[in-house]
């Protein structure tokens, strides 16, 4: 599944936020989107899961405009991960939460079949989800629920997944099991990444994003120059491949002096 952005504009109250957005993915590419706070990346997520019609510009889904398609084909296709917004769903246990996953595929009569089960299960064993199954989701840890939110994405079984900051609340070793898992599924993905190092450990390509337009975009080294770093992110810090084949970011040992910054950082 190939996923296009191009020529978004968005406006939120009269604030002009992303100016002239263009972005691709090839079928099967995971493509890190990077840049500081409030320099657009969730608004332009947004635009991708059909929570926010661009004003302008269009987000193609395996050449379909998703604005155009239909709630239920877009989810069909597409499913979010997002950063925990505080509102979930009460009552709920753990593999009735993931089964929700399966909404877009039921029919008029939405029952469950032998595919949603399967599903479903199959969702839980990746994600390492199995042992919470009857727990109650709001009795679960941040990192337990965003294992399980993941879950609940992969047993919609997407063509394409959008991730906000999905590993937030994990722990380094479940970081680096759901990164290498996201992998191993070989969907599409477009994910929020604020830790360079997973950025560039999980994606085949980073675009940054500052002050809502892209400035660079490519292979990982290409996009996580020294310029960048400090002109984007205010840090001095240097990206490298290192023998066992992983990026690593050193950063110097304090953020850029603000008399040091490009001003477009300090605004
Ligand atoms: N309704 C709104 N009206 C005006 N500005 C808004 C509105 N919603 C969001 N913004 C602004 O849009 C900008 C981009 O927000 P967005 O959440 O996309 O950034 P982000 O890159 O995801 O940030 P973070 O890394 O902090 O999560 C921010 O400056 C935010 O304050």
């Amino acid at each position: 599944m190939k996923l296009t952005v191009d020529q978004l504009h968005i406006t939120l109250d009269r604030h002009p936020i992303l100016h002239n957005v263009a972005l691709e993915a090839q079928p099967g590419d995971i493509v890190g989107l990077i840049g500081p706070n409030g320099s657009g990346k969730s608004t332009l997520l947004r635009t991708v899961y059909r929570s926010l019609r661009p004003q302008q510009g269009v987000v193609r889904v395996d050449g379909d405009d998703v604005w155009a398609l239909s709630p239920r084909s877009a989810a069909l296709r597409t499913a979010a991960v997002l950063q925990e917004s505080g509102g979930s769903p009460t009552g709920l246990c753990v593999t009735e939460i993931v089964a929700l996953g399966r909404t877009p595929h039921h029919g008029l009569l939405g029952r469950d079949g032998a595919d949603d089960h399967e599903a479903v299960e199959e969702a839980l064993d990746q994600c390492g989800a199995r042992p919470l199954a009857d727990r109650d989701f709001t009795s679960l840890s941040g990192g337990e629920r965003q294992r399980v939110l993941l879950a609940r994405a992969l047993a919609q079984r997407p063509k394409l997944l959008v991730l906000d900051e999905l590993t937030n609340h994990l722990d380094i070793r479940a970081r680096f099991e759901l990164l290498d898992l996201i992998r191993s599924t070989g969907i599409t993905t477009l994910a929020v990444l604020h830790d360079l190092d997973l950025a560039a450990r999980l994606c085949d390509h980073l675009v940054a994003l500052h002050h809502g337009e892209v400035v660079a975009a490519g292979p990982v080294l290409d996009v996580l120059t020294p310029d960048l770093l400090r002109d984007v992110f205010g840090v001095t810090a240097t990206a490298d491949r290192h023998p066992d084949g992983v990026v690593r970011v050193t950063y110097g040992a304090k953020p850029l002096a603000l008399d040091l910054m490009p001003d477009e950082v300090i605004s």
